[in-house]
């Protein structure tokens, strides 16, 4: 990136939970800077401010506040060099489809095209490697498109869980298989979300969907990318080391940070140990922080050795909500380790993972800035 050069970006979805996230970010971001807000017909034509129900802890930005809402329709949008999303996913796919079609580069956090062969799903912490599929997916299209694609990020719970994984996997070689059982917040289900009369005083053992997403886009994210002879690139789902993963979602009464407790089972014999899994963690330095992306924390995973951390109200903005925090690391006496991971689900788990894939395809020249 050249110094003193700006990015112009766009936002759909820009007044929901995700959304206002994005425009949180976004307004103090170094090289993005916010062109066009799409959301619904509810919203399309009313200045920003008067459009969301603004529910940060912080201002709306001045920015924004009369930036007038626009349909999600790419022609609002053909100023923007990348185009993130925060669309509900009944209307993801067709719209963030067409602005791919309009040679747009799409960063989604929408689970509608996680499972496309051609679209990477990308914890930036764990596999921006999956980068190397647009090409393909940019041939395959009719016509083919020079700039656009769709690049997705992880659910939230996933991204949290991935991030651990993925360290302990380059210290430790393969993981064979994993329990999680995860505590999510409220505010991973949108606003107005889960009814007060469901969650207080209460936990909810089901989450719709959510445990199968954990189960496979783990695989997806960890596994590498397969070429045929024919130079056809698909991803191989962790299929070289094969990894069981079960997952059990559950939903607690905590506004935002998503916890979680991991067991692991490593290829390896002897397993490492708590400490050397403590220290491996600790010193976990993705490529994001190398190659100078401006949202990636100092450091990605916090290591706490309190007996009674990470915990979501003292841990989740830590470092603005963009490292994983994980504590207890300990042995695991059916597996090999168990420890407990808390990530920021609209922050990590969402809009900053979404910025940092963007960040990362401006670095590695996959987004067409000019
Ligand atoms: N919340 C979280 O922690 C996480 C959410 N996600 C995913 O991110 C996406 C957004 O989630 P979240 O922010 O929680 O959802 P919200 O329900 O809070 O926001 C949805 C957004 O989509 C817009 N929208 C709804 N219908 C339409 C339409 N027909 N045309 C255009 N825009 C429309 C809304 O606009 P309007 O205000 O005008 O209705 C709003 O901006 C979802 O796919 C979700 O699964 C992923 C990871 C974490
Ligand atoms: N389902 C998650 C949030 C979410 O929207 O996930 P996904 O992007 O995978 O649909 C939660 O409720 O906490």
């Amino acid at each position: 990136m050249q110094e003193g050069r700006t990015i112009k970006v766009g936002v759909l979805g820009a007044t929901g939970t995700v959304g206002q996230r994005f425009i949180t970010l976004l307004s103090a971001h170094p090289w993005f800077v916010i062109d066009a807000l799409g959301a619904s017909s509810r919203s399309a034509g009313k200045p920003y401010a008067k459009a969301v129900k603004w529910k940060q802890s912080t201002p709306i930005p001045s920015a924004v506040r009369e930036v007038g809402v626009v349909e999600c329709v790419p022609e609002h949008f053909k100023d923007c060099a990348i185009v993130f999303s925060g669309l509900d996913a009944d209307v993801a796919g067709d719209i963030e489809a067409a602005f791919r079609s309009a040679d747009l580069a799409v960063f989604s956090n929408s689970k509608n095209f996680r499972k496309d062969p051609h679209v990477p799903l990308i914890v930036p912490y764990a596999n921006p490697a999956h980068f190397a599929i647009i090409p393909q997916q940019q041939a395959l299209q009719s016509p083919p498109l020079k700039k656009g694609f769709i690049v997705t990020n992880a659910n939230c719970s996933t991204t949290a869980v991935v991030i651990p994984l993925t360290a302990l996997e380059r210290a430790f070689g393969p993981i064979e298989s994993m329990l999680v059982t995860t505590m999510q917040a409220i505010s991973g289900a949108g606003y107005p979300g889960v009814p007060s009369l469901d969650i207080l005083d209460n936990i909810v053992p089901y989450i719709g969907g959510e445990e199968e997403k954990l189960e496979w886009e783990t695989l997806k994210i960890l596994g590498g990318i397969a070429e045929g002879d024919d130079g056809v690139k698909a991803f191989d789902m962790h299929a070289r080391h094969p990894l069981r993963v079960s997952a059990s979602c559950n939903r607690v009464p905590v506004i935002d940070g998503h916890t979680e407790c991991v067991s692991v089972r490593f290829a390896r014999r002897p397993p490492p140990s708590p400490q050397q899994v403590r220290e491996a963690l600790a010193a976990f330095t993705p490529d994001a922080q190398t190659i100078g992306c401006p949202s990636a924390p100092r450091h990605t995973i916090v290591v706490h050795e309190e007996a009674d951390r990470p915990q979501p109200r003292l841990d989740r903005y830590y470092q603005d909500g963009a490292s994983v925090s994980v504590g207890r690391v300990r042995q695991c006496p059916v597996l090999d380790i168990k420890f407990v991971v808390l990530g920021n689900n609209v922050s990590i788990g969402a809009a900053t993972s979404s910025i940092l894939n963007a960040e990362i395809a401006v670095l590695k020249g996959i987004v067409v800035t000019k």
